[in-house]
Formats: structure tokens, sequence, C-alpha cells
């Protein structure tokens, strides 16, 4: 059986590479999609890779309501969502809702899309917040030592400019970036707030934001209340991660380059002095942080496998 699936926001770096992914997926078909200003055109002509049958629609609620899908995913930015998701739940059998925003990360009613840490919850849920992308990397950097921690985490954070959406600003401005890497947020990101809310735990988090397009690096600095070696670290991260299908531990620290592309979260470095470890977090920020933790998010959501759509070696193959 194929399910159906709509998306609003269609032409953003996200909702392009959850369409990228709808094209190799064998259980999920992209059918209906809207966005804000190519309203009439055919989704192809922004996306190569879109059915060529899709047309954007308006991105109003009561049009979206009325899509005879099985599940709608917003990727739109936040602020945005309430109204869909009251024109959804009018509906005599709701779709799927998966918000790509961080509008209802903080809300009980909805279930919160980390699967390393919430799978039963996600499976046949109905309202599904993903999580941001920093966030993500935070939390399955640090969760493996929640209970073994000192104080809170410290994470350095730096992603490419993808992860600043399309509208532009400094940050996602290659000329302003060339050369360059750009401190924000430096108390407060909203990540951090979620990451400590998800992970009942305080962290701290500095973003920042390099030339380059996609992924991001964390290098995580965790104060141990016992002194541990780094070789019992690694196991200790081993075990954590053993059935994840998504995150994958490796001794070495591993490089953000090499996270493009790939469906999955790595963990590495485990460099540790007495009480002080660090880790290294490396994910695509439109894959692992938004797409593919989506598409592992719908697939639990269905009742279908887990990594369906989210091929392994080389990561897109199928797409
Ligand atoms: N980029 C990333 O790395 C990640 C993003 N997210 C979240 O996913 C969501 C989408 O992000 P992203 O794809 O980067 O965003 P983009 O700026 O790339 O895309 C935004 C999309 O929303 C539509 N849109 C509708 N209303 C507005 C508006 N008022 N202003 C701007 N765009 C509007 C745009 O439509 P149109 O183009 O037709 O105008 C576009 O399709 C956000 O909530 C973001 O926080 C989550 C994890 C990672
Ligand atoms: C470079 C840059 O601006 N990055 C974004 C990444 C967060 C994001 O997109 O996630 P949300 O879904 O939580 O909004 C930021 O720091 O806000």
């Amino acid at each position: 059986m194929t399910y159906t699936l709509g998306l609003v926001g269609a032409r953003g770096h996200a909702g392009g590479e959850l369409a990228r992914l709808l094209a190799g997926h064998p259980g999920l078909r992209l059918a209906r999609a809207a966005s804000r200003q190519g309203v009439g055109e055919p989704l192809r002509a922004h996306l190569a890779h879109a059915p060529a049958d899709i047309v954007l629609e308006d991105m109003s609620p009561e049009t979206i309501a009325a899509w005879p899908v099985d599940a709608v995913v917003l990727a739109l930015p936040n602020g945005l969502a309430a109204g869909y998701a009251g024109a959804l739940a009018a509906r005599p059998r709701a779709p799927v809702l998966v918000d790509l925003s961080a509008d209802f990360r903080f809300d009980p009613a909805w279930v919160y899309g980390l699967p390393e840490r919430h799978r039963e919850q996600l499976r046949g849920a109905r309202r599904i917040a993903n999580p941001g992308c920093y966030a993500t990397g935070i939390q399955l950097g640090v969760a493996p030592l929640l209970g073994l921690l000192a104080g809170p985490p410290q994470a350095f954070g730096v992603s490419g400019y993808s992860g600043a959406g399309t509208t532009p600003s400094p940050r996602n401005d290659p000329e302003r970036l060339r050369d360059n890497l750009m401190p924000y947020a430096l108390t407060g990101h909203l990540h951090e707030r979620e990451a400590s809310h998800h992970l009942g735990h305080p962290v701290r988090f500095v973003p920042h934001v390099a030339p380059f397009f996609r992924g991001i690096t964390l290098t995580i600095t965790l104060p141990l209340a016992q002194p541990e070696g780094s070789a019992a670290l690694l196991a200790r991260y081993r075990d954590a991660y053993a059935d994840e299908p998504l995150v994958r531990v490796v001794a070495d620290v591993p490089e953000v380059r090499a996270a493009a592309d790939r469906h999955d979260v790595t963990i590495g470095g485990f460099q540790v002095d007495d009480r002080h470890a660090v880790v290294v977090v490396t994910l695509d920020n439109l894959l692992k942080g938004a797409a593919s933790q989506a598409v592992q998010n719908l697939n639990l959501a269905l009742g279908l496998p887990e990594r369906h759509g989210l091929p392994h070696d080389p990561p897109l193959a199928a797409a």
C-alpha cells in the first residue's frame, strides 16, 4: 500500500529535501503541495525530482484541510502551524500531521519526534513535532551520559547556512559569510531550551553559521561526576546506540563535510581528561535535522518500517 502526503512549504530548503526523499520512498507518495509565492506553478519547475503532475496550491489552512491525503507535513517558518492544526483537526479522520517548525515542540499534546528517545509514542501518532536540527544533535550527543553529569554540558555548534532558510538574512548571505564564521544567539537559543527541556537536564549552547551550505558540527563538553576513560566512554555510546539505525558511533573525530547527504547522526571523538569529556556530533541539518527525521516519524506513525525511504550506503542512492 502507498500512503499519500501533502507538503506545505515545498519550495523551502527543508520541504525541498523532503520532496527529494519522497521521490525514492516505496510506501509514501507526494500527492499535493502548497507554497506562498509559487501558486499555480508546477512543483517540478522548482524541484527536478518532484512528480510531474503536482501544481503548487495556495497554502490557506482551508485548502490544506480539504486535501484527501494520509499525511500532511508543514515546512513553514515558526508561528504558522496552529491554523493548520485547527483546520485539520476539524476533519472527521484527520491526516497524520508533522510540523517541522518549533511551534509545538513543548506541547505535551504533540509527540516530540525524536525516534531514538520516543519511538513507542511515535508508533501510530497523529500529531508530531519534528525536533530542531541542533537540538537533535545535542540530545543524541548528551543522552547516554544522563545521570552521570556533574553540571550542564556545553555545546559549541556550527551549521551551514541552509539552516537559516531562504528568506534573505546575514545568516544566509554567502558574501557576508565568505571567509567568515558568524556567532549569533549567544544566550537563550531556542534549541538550548528545547534540548534542555527534552533531556530533563540543562545544557548550554552557542550557535555559529559558516560559509558551507549544509551540515552541523557540535563539539560538546560534558562534566562528569566520576572519572571515566575514553574507551569506557566510547563503549557506553556504542551500547546506547547499538540498535539505532540512524546513529553511528565512531572512535575518531567526525568532520562535518562527511555528514552532508547522510540520513544519520555521527558521534565520535570521546576524548576525556579525568572528569571532562568531549564528544563531537555531526549531522546533515536538512536530513536527520529535518527531512529524514520527518520520514522516520511518518514511517512510525503510518506503521511502515522505520527506515523505509532512507537507504543506507550511499545514503541517497534511491532518492
Ligand atoms: N533549514 C533547516 O536546516 C531546518 C529547518 N527547520 C524548520 O523547518 C521549517 C522550514 O524551514 P526552511 O525550509 O529552512 O525554510 P525556508 O525559508 O527555506 O522555506 C520556507 C517555506 O515556507 C513558505 N512560507 C510561507 N510563509 C512564509 C513566510 N511568511 N515567510 C517565509 N516563508 C514562508 C515558503 O514558501 P515560498 O517559497 O513559496 O514563499 C517556503 O516554502 C522552519 O520552521 C524551520 O525552523 C527545521 C530543521 C532544520
Ligand atoms: C543558521 C540558522 O539560522 N540556523 C537556524 C537553525 C534552526 C532551525 O532551523 O530550526 P527551528 O526549526 O528550530 O527554527 C537557527 O539557529 O535558528
